[in-house]
């Protein structure tokens, strides 16, 4: 047996036609298209590919995409001071301030400074309190891409066992709070868990969040679960080239698994896409 091959980059493209038929409406009734401000600080290699990504989707859904890059010695006094002009700015719909931050910026308050209604990547504690209480919130973009996936593998999550290895702000956490809401059974683990394996065995759905690369191994896996590999993880090849892998094993978790989202081409195009319906949704709830 082989696992069926969770096709990300497919589910992202019909999600971005999605947005786009949305976009020309509210262009249509609002005379503008919905505009996102990506703000970057510094070079980092990673986040730049994103950037890039990002805007190229962005533009290809009728969408205005732009982008603030400031210097890596940029002082904190200066961000917070862009995040006031764009909350401001009635033609920015989204702000994304693109994490991490250099350290001598203190990241939770830029989130914080950020409008929630502007807040495209539903870092923001209103949002993310609001998705704990079950309210309507924007949802970050990650593990909102990662639970459309395994509901279109699974259907309905009612009482399925799911295991989320990682507790980030930024995936695990609200990956966490998505499936409880579906009411799946939810355990979250992180670097303090003890017998991770056991964990990743009892579960129907695992959804792995390291940072790892490789880290979960195909023999822990229960047979035929569902498996949503978000590690973005560069290595460098036998070869001597670099190469993205994920958190989990893929040569062998793909005979046991039922499921299973590859890297790349799985959870990163969802991503891009799930930024641009949450852009809609935020000029939607503001026109
Ligand atoms: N595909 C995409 O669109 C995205 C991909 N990513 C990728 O996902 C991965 C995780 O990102 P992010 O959540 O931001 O990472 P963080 O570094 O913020 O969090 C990693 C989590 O993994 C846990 N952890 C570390 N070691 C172990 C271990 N040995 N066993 C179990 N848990 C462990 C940590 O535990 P503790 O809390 O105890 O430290 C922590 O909760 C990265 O590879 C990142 O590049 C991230 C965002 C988007
Ligand atoms: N404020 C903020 N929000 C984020 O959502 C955020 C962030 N900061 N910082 C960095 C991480 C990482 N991240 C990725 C998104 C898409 C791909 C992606 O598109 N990956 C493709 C292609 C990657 C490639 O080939 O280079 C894929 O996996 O198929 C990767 C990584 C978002 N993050």
């Amino acid at each position: 047996m082989s696992a069926i091959l969770i096709d990300g980059k497919a589910r992202a493209a019909r999600l971005r036609a999605e947005v786009a038929l949305g976009v020309a409406e509210i262009v249509s009734v609002r005379g503008r298209a919905p505009g996102l401000a990506v703000v970057l600080v510094g070079e980092d290699p990673a986040s730049s590919v994103y950037v890039r990504n990002k805007g190229v989707a962005t533009r290809e859904a009728g969408m205005v995409s732009v982008e603030h890059k400031l210097p890596a010695d940029v002082g904190e006094d200066a961000l917070l001071a862009l995040v006031a002009t764009l909350n401001a700015d009635d033609a920015v719909d989204g702000i994304l301030v693109q994490l991490p931050l250099p350290r001598h910026i203190d990241a939770d308050k830029v989130i914080a400074a950020l409008d929630p209604a502007k807040d495209v990547d539903g870092f923001h504690p209103v949002n993310a309190g609001r998705l704990m209480i079950g309210q309507p919130a924007l949802v970050p973009c990650t593990p909102k891409g990662c639970l459309m996936l395994i509901e279109e593998a699974l259907g309905d999550l009612s009482g399925r066992e799911a295991l989320v290895i990682g507790r980030s702000s930024i995936v695990g956490k609200p990956m966490a709070a998505l499936l409880t809401a579906k009411s799946a059974t939810v355990t979250v683990a992180h670097s303090r868990t003890r017998d991770l394996a056991g964990h990743v065995a009892r579960a129907e759905i695992v959804v792995a969040a390291v940072g790892i690369p490789a880290m979960v191994q195909g023999e822990w896996l229960r047979p035929g679960a569902c498996v949503i590999d978000v590690g973005i993880n560069r290595v460098v090849g036998a070869d001597g080239k670099g190469r993205l892998v994920g958190d989990v094993d893929f040569a062998s978790a793909l005979p046991r698994a039922g499921w299973i989202t590859p890297v790349p081409g799985g959870v990163g195009p969802m991503t891009i896409a799930c930024l641009l319906a949450n852009t809609l949704q935020a000029a939607r709830a503001r026109a």
